[in-house]
């Protein structure tokens, strides 16, 4: 917390500066309250139209001050919640693949959709009201030293008290908190699941379970937060009895003061309000500290964001040259050996079909050329360097993918294909015509400027599958892995496709396939099978 709020100390300091003057005022008008009082007492009239005049000067001042402080706070928080979703976006960055395939998306999109919002409300915003009150407090105390020592000593008792109940609910609502973030997030990828399968239980005539899963994982949303807030509830319900207890109290004591004659009988309105404004800033201070503790485990979710995975090194892969080695290597998905002893060699400019039946690790095998499944035995070299003292990134700015599930950007084509980088509009067009994506496009009413839809729903699988093709092949790679990239086309496309990665000379192209007739196979320089270990 103390992070964001000194990245963005100056907008900060101008919301404390405004909440201590609002406060200062609030505390300030008690004091004119005193002084309408004793000029009343004296039948001053004239005396109690001046300080009515002041007074309402000094709320005018208050508000302004109130307005400014909310205005200045509502930008502050703005600019602190995307400071902890560009940290969460950095991180999620910076994690290697596995790292971030451990989480759901459905959790990072909690992360910075529902988390923000609980430490705008469990963090920000007491953050700002607490700086506020504890300035009332001390205002508040400043102004009861000119009334009377008496009162000075009941402030500070009434101060240790209030800052004490907090710490009786410490480690409950900071459970609670931690509960609350956990849970949500849970609800919430159990939502985003939900809604990517309507489709599939609307078409088994199963839409009634999307509408009872779906309210018991709303109910899953709002239960942890109602816990926490009615913990909150009954905690600020105590500290406010205390608070009030303290006041009444207080009053009593001016009362007895005022019947001695150590001071005038003005105190005891004002004496009362400026009590009642610690009372209330330390029932407010108490608070704050309550849904600080609250929204600690939401910071600590955040900070242990694992980016260990990070490679280090930044050693340059040099250019491909002339092979890749793949020696003994073997791998498990934890206990489960996927590819085992496997030994292959790639050279360049050759293409390659890599074979094998459902689920003997050819994909989990273009994963670890790629460089995103690092726990592999065994040794891959790219020439005479070892790709695990390279960075992915290194690998993959000579690598192209295109992987068996295509993912589509909810954009253009253009954009699908190009993902902003800067190509001319002749290498568009030449990965368009090489990905047979030509006639598509131009039967299309606004061309390469169509928008494809959530993940592609709005084009075919085949065009699709394109799609990611021309992507790859816009971007250049001396190595393209294909993982089925063709399996959804129609043979004429896909033998076009095929034909013109096979025709280009300084391509090597490793290509996944279930099954390749044996007049296709014949077109690849090797065809490499892999068995179920
Ligand atoms: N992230 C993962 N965690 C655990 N097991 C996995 C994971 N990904 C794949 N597997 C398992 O590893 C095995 C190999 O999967 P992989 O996707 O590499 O097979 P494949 O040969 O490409 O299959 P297909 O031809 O059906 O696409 C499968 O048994 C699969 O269930």
């Amino acid at each position: 917390m103390d992070y964001y709020l000194k990245k963005q100390k100056f907008l900060c300091i101008i919301v404390c500066v405004f909440q201590a003057l609002s406060f200062t005022m609030n505390a300030c008008i008690q004091f004119l309250l005193m002084k309408i009082f004793d000029s009343a007492a004296q039948m001053n009239f004239n005396l109690v139209l001046f300080w009515c005049c002041i007074d309402i000067f000094g709320w005018g001042l208050y508000l302004l001050f109130s307005v400014l402080a909310d205005r200045i706070q509502a930008k502050a928080i703005w600019a602190l919640n995307n400071d902890v979703r560009k940290n969460i976006y950095d991180s999620i960055l910076r994690q290697n693949y596995k790292q971030y395939h451990k989480n759901d998306i459905g959790e990072y999109l909690s992360w910075v959709t529902n988390d923000i919002k609980q430490i705008e409300q469990l963090a920000w915003i007491p953050f700002f009201s607490g700086v506020g009150r504890v300035t009332q407090v001390i205002v508040s105390i400043i102004s009861l030293a000119f009334l009377h020592w008496s009162l000075v000593l009941f402030a500070l008792l009434s101060a240790f008290l209030m800052w004490s109940i907090p710490n009786l609910f410490h480690k409950k609502i900071e459970k609670l908190g931690k509960n609350c973030s956990q849970e949500q997030s849970v609800a919430i990828s159990q939502l985003k699941d939900l809604f990517l399968g309507m489709d599939t239980l609307k078409t088994f005539g199963r839409g009634e379970k999307f509408l009872g899963k779906s309210e018991s994982i709303s109910d899953n949303i709002e239960r942890p937060n109602y816990i926490l807030n009615a913990t909150k509830a009954n905690t600020e319900g105590i500290v406010g009895f205390v608070n009030v207890t303290l006041q009444v109290v207080s009053m009593l004591l001016i009362v007895l003061l005022v019947m001695q004659g150590k001071v005038m009988l003005g105190v005891l309105a004002s004496g009362t309000n400026l009590i009642g404004g610690v009372s209330n800033g330390l029932s407010g201070i108490s608070n704050t500290r309550l849904s600080l503790i609250a929204a600690r485990p939401y910071f600590e979710k955040l900070s242990n964001l694992n980016t260990d995975g990070e490679h280090k090194s930044n050693k340059i892969l040099s250019t491909f040259k002339k092979k890749i080695s793949v020696t003994n290597v073997s791998f498990n998905y934890r206990e489960k050996t996927v590819l085992k002893n496997i030994s292959f060699v790639f050279e360049k400019g050759k293409k390659y079909a890599l074979i094998g039946p459902s689920g003997c690790g050819k994909s989990t095998f273009l994963k670890i050329l790629l460089g995103w499944l690092p726990d592999y035995t065994g040794n891959i070299y790219f020439d005479d360097t070892d790709i695990r003292i390279v960075a992915p990134e290194q690998i993959q700015q000579q690598i192209g993918y295109v992987d068996q599930n295509v993912f589509l950007f909810n954009t253009t084509i253009r954009e699908n294909i190009t993902l902003g980088g800067r190509f001319t509009e002749e290498q568009i067009k030449k990965a368009v015509k090489d990905s047979a994506l030509e006639y598509d496009i131009s039967s299309m009413p606004n061309g390469m400027d169509t928008i494809v839809g959530e993940n592609g729903n709005k084009i075919s699988g085949g065009q699709k599958q394109r799609i990611a093709i021309a992507r790859a092949l816009i971007y250049n790679r001396s190595i393209l892995l294909i993982d089925e990239g063709t399996s959804a086309l129609d043979e004429k496309n896909a033998e076009r496709i095929e034909k013109c990665l096979l025709e280009n000379p300084r391509l090597t192209l490793i290509l996944v396939s279930h099954h390749l007739t044996e007049a296709r196979k014949r077109q690849f320089d090797e065809v490499y099978k892999l068995d179920t270990p």
